[in-house]
Formats: structure tokens, sequence, C-alpha cells
């Protein structure tokens, strides 16, 4: 087994947006209620296409539909979580991927227990920070309600363990983030503090994860990709903004103008 992590080429991230863009993956949304609006908008500035069909009598029928599903657990409540079970067997009967987000799970029991029962359903990736990815896997966390109280590199061993488990793709993030199979692991730097100033970066970097899934090839280099694109994407926005009210449509912004050609020449990874 692979423990050390690699570094993501600059061109393998380039190579899948490039095909991101090319299909535009049309993205089911079962996210909490603070980060809607900036989820979608998070799509669709890097090119996916973002749904929010959040009803228990509808999510099934268009996760069927869907190239892939995120199921983020941050504002649970049980019409929400009818509505992602329904919508996690649709998707496995229909071969289309889904992805996890276990916010703040380990601190509260009821989200704990539904996201233990989730993971037995076959994620194709599951993305979390540091604490979350401990406590799913069993392992002693410290977070504190929605954030993390770990660095991601302690975690590193939890997430390969997980992703063993589950047969999921697992990513810890955090001022590294790390992506693993369980075997393969790689590495990807950049970003900056101030995306953990403004809520929501992780949820739509999951919401961005279920987009690169559903994209063909190396399942571990594409979540990469996905981490690699946001952090480069906030890094560049932080060198525009004072703070955290400029860095949202700077964040944007930069989503939309990232190109192929910055990704490639990047030697920091
Ligand atoms: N200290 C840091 N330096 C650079 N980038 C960071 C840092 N902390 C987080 N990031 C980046 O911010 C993004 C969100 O990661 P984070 O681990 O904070 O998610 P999260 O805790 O689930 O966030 P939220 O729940 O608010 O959506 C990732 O792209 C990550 O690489
Ligand atoms: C602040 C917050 N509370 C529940 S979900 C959420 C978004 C960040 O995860
Ligand atoms: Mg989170």
């Amino acid at each position: 087994m692979n423990i050390r992590p690699t570094l993501l080429p600059g061109s393998l991230a380039a190579t899948s947006l490039k095909q991101l863009r090319l299909s535009a993956p049309l993205v089911h949304c079962l996210t909490n209620d603070v980060v809607q609006s900036f989820t979608a908008n998070v799509l669709l500035a890097l090119g996916a296409s973002p749904a929010m069909v959040v009803d228990p009598t509808e999510a099934a029928q268009f996760s069927a539909i869907a190239d892939a599903l995120l199921v983020n657990v941050g504002t649970l409540t049980r019409p929400h979580a009818d509505a992602m079970l329904a919508a996690v067997h649709a998707a496995d009967l229909a071969g289309k991927p889904w992805v996890l987000d276990p916010v703040a799970v380990g601190g509260l029991s009821w989200r704990t227990e539904f996201c233990l029962e989730l993971i037995k359903r076959k994620p194709a990736a599951i993305r979390g920070n540091a604490s979350e990815i401990l406590a799913l896997s069993g392992l002693s966390a410290s977070g504190r309600g929605v954030d993390s109280g770990d660095d991601s590199l302690s975690a590193l061993p939890a997430a390969q363990q997980l992703a063993r488990k589950t047969g999921a793709i697992v990513a810890v993030t955090g001022e590294t983030d790390y992506v693993t199979d369980g075997e393969r692991s790689r590495s990807v730097a950049g970003g900056h503090p101030m995306m953990t100033r403004i809520v929501g970066t992780g949820c739509a970097l999951s919401a961005v994860v279920a987009a690169f899934v559903a994209l063909p090839g190396d399942r571990l280099d594409n979540v990469a990709a996905a981490c690699r694109v946001m952090s480069c994407a906030g890094e560049r926005a932080c060198a525009a903004t004072n703070g955290p009210g400029s860095f949202t449509p700077q964040f944007l912004d930069n989503l939309y103008l990232i190109d192929e050609q910055w990704l490639n020449g990047e030697e920091r990874q």
C-alpha cells in the first residue's frame, strides 16, 4: 500500500476541469439550508449544472436523471433524511455516483447514526473536514459544531481506513487537502485561511466533488482535481480581497476564470 500522499500534477487537474466544462454535469444537491444559493453559484461559475430537488416525493426521480448526487447533512431534518435515503437508493439503482458531506458528524448522535447507515450504501466519495472524517471512521475527534478542531494530516490514516471500508474516495480538507482511495493518496496544497471565514466553502467543495465524480477517468484524480480547482480559485480570490465580504464575488469570478493553462503551469501543488 502506498501510504505517502503524492502531489496531483497540474496537467491532471487541467484535464479534469476541461472535461467538466465540456460535459457540464447535472448535479442533484440535497444540501443544507445555509449554503443552497452559494453552492448553486459555485457549480454554475465552474461550468456544472446544479439542481436542488429536495422533496421526498421528487428526489428519487431526479437523482436517477442527474449525473451525480450530493448528500450534505448540515441542516438535517426528518423530511431531508427521507429525501436523502430515497435519492441515494434511486441513484444506486440507476448507477449514478453520490457524494456524502458529513457535516458536524461526531458531535451529534442522530446525524452520526444516519451517516453511518448511509456509508453502507456505496458513496462514490466522502468529503469532510478532519474532525468529521475522524468521527465517521470511529476515531475520537475535537470538532466544534460544523468547524474542525483537528488538522487534515492527522486525519489521513482515518481517511484511508474509511476509504477501504466504504470503497469511496475520501477527501479530508484543511490547510492541505488529502484525497485517498485507501491505497493511493494525493495531497493538494493551496487555498487560504480566509476560506474558513465565510460559510460554505467546504459544502460547495463537496458539490464540486460530486460534479467531478461524474466524469470518466481515475476517480481519485478527479476528486483531487476538484479540491485543487477550489483551492486555486480561493487563493487567487484572496489576493484581491481584504476580508470575507469581498471574498465571495472574487471567488466566483476566479472559478469562472480559472483555466487549464493556469492549472497546468502551477509549480506549487
Ligand atoms: N488553513 C487553510 N489554508 C488554506 N486553505 C484552507 C484552510 N482551511 C480550509 N481551507 C480550504 O477551504 C475549503 C473548505 O475546507 P474546510 O476543511 O474548511 O471545510 P469545512 O470545514 O467542511 O467547511 P464548511 O463546513 O464551512 O463548508 C477547502 O478548499 C480547503 O482546502
Ligand atoms: C453554519 C452551518 N450550520 C449548519 S450547516 C452549516 C453550514 C456549514 O457547514
Ligand atoms: Mg463542512
